[in-house]
């Protein structure tokens, strides 16, 4: 037989296969859904300080690769994910909260109040979302990450990992690799998605969703490419007790087993849950199991980080 099972940090999943923040993980209800689920984890929507409605109406669209959403952060606030933690208990798995501050001071307001909260394993600290408009993805500018980590740090007692954007330019991942490797971070999740891309209809002339313009952040088979180069590049350049959780494009075993290959440690499911719900969960740790049995690995660390190159 073969073991999903992972740890991030001391954290302990019986399956490296999760929710990606976002998805079908906004109210308490779609939370229990993915304890009830074969997810190894349950990832709450990124939480701001106070609820919030998120961007105006239609703000997501499904495409035969993908998807293109900009939800402006639409979240219960803070205080719903944190009183859903004891709820979570029920499910003997890890419950990881995301936040995604308006403000440093509001992100490090909500991990002052995380502090000492024994329901929750982790903390994802959202740096890219794309989709408020007005502000800036922190991840894409690394003094401010630098300077939001400084703060973060000085408070934070969970192990915390943060939530990066996708970079493009090599020289990109050395600058935010020598942020990042200056603090004890429990795992980066690679990648958010790849932001303020243009889907539309040319049948009816017009963009498919509301805000923005019609401009989103894009999820799906398409960034899986970039997804796994940044999974590579961050596994090769971080500290090795930093984890690399990889997101982007997975939608079978097959996608999950490259991720994996690449350095990941575990694996998030975005748009693929939101088109096929919670049976994805089972049915890509089914298909893993089958590709791992195939090619004789026992557990996840027999092929972790070890694509090969043809050098
Ligand atoms: O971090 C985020 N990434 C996205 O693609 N969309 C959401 C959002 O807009 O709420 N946030």
């Amino acid at each position: 037989a073969v073991s999903l099972a992972t740890s991030i940090a001391g954290v302990s999943l019986s399956s490296c296969l999760y929710n990606a923040s976002g998805p079908l993980c906004t109210t308490a209800e779609e939370l229990d859904a993915i304890g009830n689920s074969e997810a190894g984890a349950i990832l709450s929507k990124s939480a701001t300080l106070e609820k919030r409605a998120g961007n105006p109406e239609p703000r997501y669209f499904e495409t035969p690769w993908g998807s293109i959403n900009s939800m402006g952060l639409p979240n219960e606030g803070f205080q719903y994910y944190l009183d859903y933690a004891s709820r979570a208990e029920a499910f003997a798995k890890p419950y990881i909260m995301s936040i995604s501050g308006l403000s440093h001071q509001d992100n490090v307001d909500m991990i002052k109040a995380l502090a000492g909260q024994k329901h929750i394993a982790a903390i994802e600290l959202n740096l890219s979302c794309p989709n408020v408009p007005g502000k800036p993805q922190t991840g894409y500018d690394f003094e401010q990450s630098r300077a939001l980590l400084q703060r973060v740090f000085e408070h934070v007692s969970l192990p915390l990992g943060v939530k990066l954007p996708p970079y493009f330019d090599l020289p990109h991942f050395d600058m935010m690799a020598a942020v990042l490797n200056d603090y004890p971070l429990a795992f980066v999740t690679c990648v958010n998605s790849i932001g303020n891309g243009l889907v539309i209809d040319p049948e009816s002339e017009s963009v498919v969703i509301k805000p923005k313009s019609g401009f989103g952040g894009i999820g799906g088979d398409f960034i899986k490419p970039t997804a796994l180069a940044n999974v590579r590049k961050f596994y090769t350049l971080l500290n090795k007790d930093i984890a690399i959780i990889g997101c982007g494009g997975v939608k079978s075993g097959l996608d999950a087993f490259e991720h994996i290959l690449c350095g990941a440690s575990a694996v998030q499911i975005g748009t693929q849950f939101m088109r096929e719900g919670t049976t994805c969960f089972s049915r890509i740790a089914r298909e893993l199991g089958e590709i791992m049995q195939q090619k004789g690995y026992a557990d996840i660390t027999s092929f972790q980080g070890k694509l090969r190159s043809l050098d």
